[in-house]
Order: structure tokens, then sequence, then C-alpha cells
């Protein structure tokens, strides 16, 4: 661990197995990391939470080694059927299977061919599915008492540690024989370890344990176990997919051509179209223009992001583009590196209350932004035109011509006058900044927001102080 701390610096990626455990000291010692590639099913052994604050996009490849988990199950169920002098025939016994996902279903056909019938449960598939592939499910309460065997393939989480333990040992047959390809505790190890003193469990076949390798050597030493050292997923076959599988994911994401297996990034997929990339800029940059504008007023307390358009690309665009907004409101904040995977944790952590909304019409595509600071309310509402993020409107007042949103530029907030941008002018000049651009409102009454493109930024704001309310800059 101390060795990969020292190494993980000027890494961009990093691909693991499950030996390797990518904790948060890690992660937090990562300064460029932008993807754990997890070559393989699990990823409990990635510090995933960590990852998501980082802004770290963490990848798995759930089906490379299916095949291979599930043949290993099924020589243990057979080596457990013929583990002594006197063996017995898998022919007409009954197999639980507890998970009945991707591996679950392999070991079901599988096992189905040597005469077994095969039970199972699992809360998210449906009965209807698993019975087109031989499984009848059930509750668990149904399907102890019926098993010979009982092999798991759930992964592991709070509700399946110990599914099976004390309690759950005596309502099965005695007798019964089990198997864990999948998780070490899934099986509690205290509770098989006393079912098999007392003859309870007439055999285990143990990929996977608590502790890997184990240190406490009671399980694998003892008479009825058969145990591998977690081999599930060693085969040739099964690293040359993952590994490829993983590489090819992995320059996919780059390329920014599709997201595949990602586990912590659910606000990237689909948005690698050229129309997501305009929409998610167009965000990030009305985001950074409330951030600006709002400079003297922070923190957020709340902001609301509406979508509007029929297209089916406003529809499903609200993920995305209110996590690009977050991005522009918090990116400039001191100490916050913010991206679209783990900005929604920064605004909680920052206390801003979220909404995204969407509303149905026949105008073309808009955002808009109300966020609250110090009880004040900023609003922009913006678009893509041509390919590029313009503003339309800040805090009521509606500009003239879309504002481009590139460059450098200024907000000025003044009463509206026509000499504005001639005292302006001089001032900019006299700093040695052009003016590129200059957009004024259509209202002109009380104050209103003006916005200049100029050639750079201001290297002191306070010398346009004396012509205007409220002075903002920043470069997109
Ligand atoms: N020993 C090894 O080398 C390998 C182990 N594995 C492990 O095998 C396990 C299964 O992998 P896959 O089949 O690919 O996963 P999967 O995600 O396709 O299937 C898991 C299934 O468990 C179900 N499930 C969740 N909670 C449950 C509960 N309380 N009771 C019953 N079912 C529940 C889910 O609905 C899902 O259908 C994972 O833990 C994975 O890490 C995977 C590959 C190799
Ligand atoms: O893919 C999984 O979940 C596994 O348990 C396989 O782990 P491994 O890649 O063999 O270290």
């Amino acid at each position: 661990m101390e060795e990969l701390i020292a190494e993980i610096k000027d890494y961009d990626g990093l691909v693991v197995r499950s030996a390797t455990k990518v904790t948060a000291d890690i992660i937090n010692a990562a300064d460029n990391l932008k993807i754990i590639g997890r070559a393989g099913t699990g990823v409990d052994n990635v510090d995933v939470d960590a990852a998501t604050k980082k802004g770290v996009i963490v990848m798995n490849t759930p089906s490379g080694n299916t095949i291979s988990a599930a043949e290993l199950t099924c020589a243990l169920l057979m080596s457990l059927s013929r583990q002594e002098f006197m063996g017995a025939e898998l022919y007409g016994k009954v197999l639980g299977i507890v998970g009945l996902g991707r591996i679950g279903k392999e070991v079901a056909t599988r096992m189905q061919a040597f005469g077994m019938r095969t039970i199972g449960y699992d809360p998210i598939t449906p009965p209807e599915v698993s019975a087109s592939w031989g499984v009848e499910q059930m509750s668990l309460e149904q399907l102890w008492p019926q098993c010979d065997y009982i092999t798991v393939h759930t992964p592991l989480m709070p509700s399946t540690v110990g599914l099976l333990n004390d309690e759950t040992f005596a309502k099965c047959k005695k007798g019964v024989k089990v198997v864990n390809c999948a998780r070490g505790g899934i099986i509690d190890e205290e509770a098989l370890l006393k079912a098999l003193e007392s003859g309870q469990c007439g055999g285990a076949g143990l990929d996977v344990f608590i502790e890997e390798p184990p240190k406490n050597r009671s399980l694998v030493n003892h008479p009825n176990v058969i145990s591998c050292p977690h081999l599930g997923a060693s085969t040739k076959e099964a690293q040359a997919r993952c590994g490829e599988d993983i590489a090819l994911q992995i320059v996919d994401m780059v390329n920014g051509k599709n997201l595949v297996g990602a586990v912590n990034a659910q606000v990237l997929a689909g948005a690698f179209s050229q129309e997501s990339q305009q929409l998610i800029r167009l965000g990030e940059a009305v985001g950074a223009v409330l951030h600006s504008c709002s400079a003297s007023r922070k923190p957020f307390s709340h902001a609301h992001i509406i979508t509007q358009g029929s297209g089916d690309s406003m529809k499903s665009c609200g993920g995305y583009l209110t996590s690009a907004v977050l991005v522009g409101l918090l990116n400039h904040e001191s100490g916050c590196s913010a991206n679209l995977i783990n900005v929604q944790s920064l605004a909680k952590e920052s206390g801003i209350a979220v909404n995204q909304s969407h509303c149905a019409s026949e105008e073309a595509g808009l955002c808009k932004v109300e966020v609250v600071a110090d009880g004040h309310s900023y609003k922009a509402r913006g678009s893509v035109q041509g390919g590029v993020p313009v503003l339309l409107e800040l805090s009521g007042s509606v500009f003239r011509q879309p504002v481009s949103l590139t460059g450098n530029l200024l907000f000025l907030q003044a009463s509206a006058d026509p000499q504005l941008l001639p005292s302006v002018a001089g001032v900019l000049a006299s700093e040695g900044v052009q003016i590129e651009s200059f957009s004024a409102p259509v209202d002109h009454t009380g104050d209103v927001w003006y916005c200049v493109g100029v050639s750079s930024l201001l290297q002191d704001l306070s010398v346009l102080k004396p012509l205007v309310k409220n002075v903002a800059q920043l470069s997109i």
C-alpha cells in the first residue's frame, strides 16, 4: 500500500483485480487520477465513496469472468458430492441458488444438466425470468428446508452479510452442503464452522473468505471443507476477457465515445453525444456566470435548474445539465475541484439544496437557473445556438443579442445609461484592455446587467467601481 501511495501521484488511471485494496488514502494521494478500472466484477476492494468524492470514475467488467466463476462453483458442488469414499449422486438432488444474477443463472443451467432441481431467491430478478432458465423462485424461508446443496451468488452488502447464519443453518436439511464463490461473509464463517462440527452442514466449498488469505485456518483445515484461494476468475479466458474489456472501456471513455461499466458516474451515462457536450458546456458556463455575479454574497443556499424544450435531448439532459451548472457554480470555490462525478455530493456537503425540473414547451431548448445566496436570488437563462452556449437573460435583464459564453467576459450591473459604454471603454483602454463585444439589455429602466467581451481580464476590478453598482469578470 505504501508503495502504491508513493507511485500513484502522477497516474491518470489505475487498473486492479480484487487483491489490491484501493483505499481512501491511495485515492487521496492520487492527484491526477481520473479512473479506477476493476478488471473483474466485485468493487468491494475499492472505496467507491472516496473515489466519487474525488471525482474519480470507478468502472468494472462484470461479465468477463462469469463463466469461470460459475464453472468453479459447479466444480466445488461436484467435488463436495464425491468427497468421501462413498459419495452421492447429484441427480435428483435440490440445489438452492441465492442470487440469480449472471453467475447464479450459469450455475443453474449447468447443474440442471446433472438432473438437479434448481430453486432460488433473488429480490430483483423476476420469477418469470428465472423460470425461463429453469429456476423456481421462492422465499428464503421456503428455500432453506428443501435444499441438499446451497450456493450463494450475491454481492456482499449489509443485506447479504450472514445470509446463512446460526438461525438459517438450523432451518436447513441436516447435512446440507454449501458453496461460496461470491464473497467471504455471505455465509457466516463462525456459524459455518459450528454447523460443520455438529454435522448440520455436511460440507462446504469455499473460494472466498472474510480475510484473504485467511489467518484463522479452522475452516480451511476442516476435513469437510474444500477451499481455493479466490480462484473463481483465475482462468486464462476470464483474465483475457476482463483485461481486454477494461482496456477498451477506458479507451472509449477517454475518447468521449461511450461509458460502459461505470458504477459511480450514472450522471455521465448518455452524456457523450455532441449535443450533450454542448449542453454540458452551457450548464458550466451559466453556473460560472452566476458564481461570478453573486461573488459578494456566498455561500449559495439553493439552486434550481429548469430545462425547457420539447426535444428528446432536453427531456433527458436534466441530470448532467444540473451537475454541469453545479460544476460552474462550485468550481471556482477555493479548494474545490468539482466535476460531473463528485459535484452532487460536494453540493450536498456545502448545504446547497438542489432542485431540478423540466418544462415541456415548443420553444427551443433552454436552461434556466436560479440560485439563492445570502437571501438574494440570481437568475440566468441560456441556450445553445450554432453549437455555442449563449446567455439570453441575467437576473431580469434580457440581452438584445445573445451573449456568446466564451472568452473573457465582464458583467456590469448599473442604472440603464447610454453613456455607460463610452465611459467603460475609456477606463478599460487606460488599463490596456480592448472591448471585443458589448451586449445591452432590452429594458432601459432601473438597474440592469450589461455584458462586455474583453481582450483580457482586468487586474483590478475596482477601477470600474465608480461607474457601476456591481462588476464581475470571468474567463470561459
Ligand atoms: N470468486 C470469484 O473469483 C468471483 C466472485 N464474483 C462474485 O460473485 C458475486 C455474483 O456476481 P454476479 O453474478 O456477476 O453478480 P450479479 O450482479 O449479476 O448478480 C447478483 C445478484 O444478487 C442479487 N441479490 C442482491 N441482494 C440479494 C439478496 N439479499 N438475496 C438474494 N439475492 C440478492 C441481485 O439482485 C443480483 O441478481 C459477486 O459478489 C461477485 O463479486 C464474481 C466473479 C468472480
Ligand atoms: O470479479 C470478482 O468479483 C472476483 O472476485 C474475481 O477477483 P479477481 O479478479 O480474481 O481478483
